[in-house]
């Protein structure tokens, strides 16, 4: 999407959450000068995504049903982009996630694992994350940065808000045939590879609701083919059983 297109997106989130432009675009300036020696160009992502089928897996509650993982099994061609939490679900049945989308919140440890296992790394800057990106970008070796605001060198706004919107918003950037959305339940409750618990729930819930607004809105305009194993698919996402392809 647009710079142009998404900021006013960008602008309501930022009036929704109290968050501030200026610490949002010195978080992306912090993770440029980071990355200067190890940004990949996003031209990797590209070959990664155009004309294929890919899933977004997310962290909520259907991850851990049975047929979820049969589904994301039985789909080995399909790229994977994991969403943060949905990291450690992954690495811990064996799968290896193509594309990681993260603020750095999720296990560092499996985040750090799906990058040995050959994982593209997209990492967020955002206002509230800089100490973690100072503490985690020097652990990973190549990366792609992005942002919110303002593109600024080797950092890349594609668009989208939580983990898994973006990841969606990503497949869509780069020309995914398919997208399917895997463990983006985006309802009440939060799944257990999600790490938000007690007090910050509330508001993971308001920034999941965010998310989801953002998917439908996406889903009007997309040029990819939008399914979703949930069981109350996303508005403008074609319910798919995870018995079928
Ligand atoms: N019910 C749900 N519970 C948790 N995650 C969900 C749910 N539905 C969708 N998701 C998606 O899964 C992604 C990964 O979940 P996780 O809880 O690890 O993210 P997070 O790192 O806390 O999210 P963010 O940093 O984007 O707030 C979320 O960003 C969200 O887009
Ligand atoms: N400034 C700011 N930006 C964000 C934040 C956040 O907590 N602060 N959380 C996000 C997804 O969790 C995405 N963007
Ligand atoms: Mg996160």
């Amino acid at each position: 999407m647009k710079f142009a297109d998404w900021f006013p997106y960008y602008q309501g989130i930022r009036a929704e959450f109290g968050y501030s432009t200026e610490k949002d675009q010195e978080a992306a300036r912090i993770l440029s000068e980071m990355i200067k020696s190890k940004a990949l160009d996003p031209k990797v992502l590209q070959k990664k995504i155009k004309g294929k089928n890919i899933i977004v897996v997310g962290a909520g509650p259907s991850l851990e049903d049975e047929k979820t993982l049969k589904f994301i099994k039985k789909n080995k061609k399909s790229v994977k982009i994991a969403a943060d939490g949905a990291v450690q679900f992954l690495i811990e049945n064996k799968i290896k996630p193509d594309i990681v989308v993260t603020d750095l919140d999720g296990d560092a440890a499996s985040l750090q694992k799906a990058e040995k296992g050959g994982a593209i790394m997209v990492v967020h800057a955002h206002g509230d994350n800089t100490a973690m990106l100072k503490k985690l970008v020097p652990k990973f070796k190549k990366l792609v940065g992005s942002t919110q605001v303002m593109p600024v060198e080797n950092v890349y706004n594609f668009g989208g808000f939580t983990d898994g919107d973006r990841g969606v918003f990503l497949a869509e950037e780069f020309g995914a045939k398919k997208i399917v959305l895997v463990g983006m339940d985006f309802g009440e409750s939060i799944g257990k590879y999600s790490k938000k618990k007690g007090k910050d729930a509330e508001l993971k819930k308001q920034k999941m609701e965010a998310g989801k607004r953002l998917l439908e809105m996406l889903a009007k305009q997309s040029r990819s083919e939008l399914a979703d194993i949930s069981k109350k698919p996303i508005r403008g996402f074609a319910p798919l059983a995870a018995n079928k392809a």
